[in-house]
């Protein structure tokens, strides 16, 4: 039977080696430091689309109409995706709270003090998503968020987008076989740990 770590590079199409990239060096230190290009991500991922980013090059050279294509802005995202069945899956959430349990989590996992597991203990990502549908369409469709976050996101430096993207995806897919086995009734095998046991090492 394959563990949720093979599922998670066979529907990722990403070896293990190139998920976990981001520990080949201390990412939050090469983005400064600082937790501002991980709450820019998390806040372009909630807030912005594909839509804005179609259009951002244009606000720059017809800022006589910057506040009409503004309001553009709130057509498509996580929480107003033009999708009504992703949307839905962030119904009960407040997107606040949504965009901090987010970045503190990227800025503990990539390097940065332990903030999320002091605020919210273990991150425990399989068990966190059990009451949500992560299915391979969910997959999809949050990685298509989060690349137009990245590309959004000038704070974060093109070699870090690559190899976060790389751990987005491959975490995502494994997400997707946790909740598959959840639903089955199936208790998570101990290799479940794979993104959680790394996060455990790297915030003691
Ligand atoms: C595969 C598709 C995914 C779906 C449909 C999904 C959906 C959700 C939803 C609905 C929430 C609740 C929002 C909130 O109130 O915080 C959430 C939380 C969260 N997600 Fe995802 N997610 C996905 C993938 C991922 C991935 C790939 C990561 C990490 C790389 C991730 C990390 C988190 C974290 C850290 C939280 C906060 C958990 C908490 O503190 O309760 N998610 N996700």
């Amino acid at each position: 039977m394959q563990s949720l770590q093979e599922k998670a590079s066979e529907w990722s199409g990403l070896a293990a080696s190139d998920a976990f990239a981001i520990d080949e060096t201390n990412i939050f230190n090469s983005l400064g430091g600082d937790i501002k290009p991980f709450v820019d991500l998390s806040t372009n991922f909630y807030n912005r689309s594909a839509l804005h980013l179609s259009y951002s090059r244009l606000k720059t050279i017809f800022s006589f109409f910057l506040s009409i294509l503004c309001s553009w802005e709130t057509w498509v995202r996580v929480f107003d995706d033009e999708e009504e069945w992703f949307r839905s899956i962030f119904a009960n959430s407040r997107k606040e709270d949504a965009i901090r349990n987010q970045y503190e989590f990227f800025v503990q996992r990539m390097g940065g003090p332990p903030v999320y597991s002091q605020r919210k203990g273990h991150p425990a990502l399989i068990a966190r998503h059990r009451p949500f549908p992560v299915t391979h369409q969910a997959a999809d469709r949050w990685l298509f968020h989060m690349q137009q976050a990245l590309h959004s996101t000038p704070t974060i430096d093109p070699d870090s987008k690559i190899k976060m993207m790389n751990f987005f995806r491959h975490t995502a897919f494994f997400l997707v076989a946790g909740n598959e086995m959840t639903r089955q009734g199936q208790s998570i095998p101990s290799d479940a740990s794979g993104v959680l046991s790394l996060t455990d090492a790297l915030i003691t």
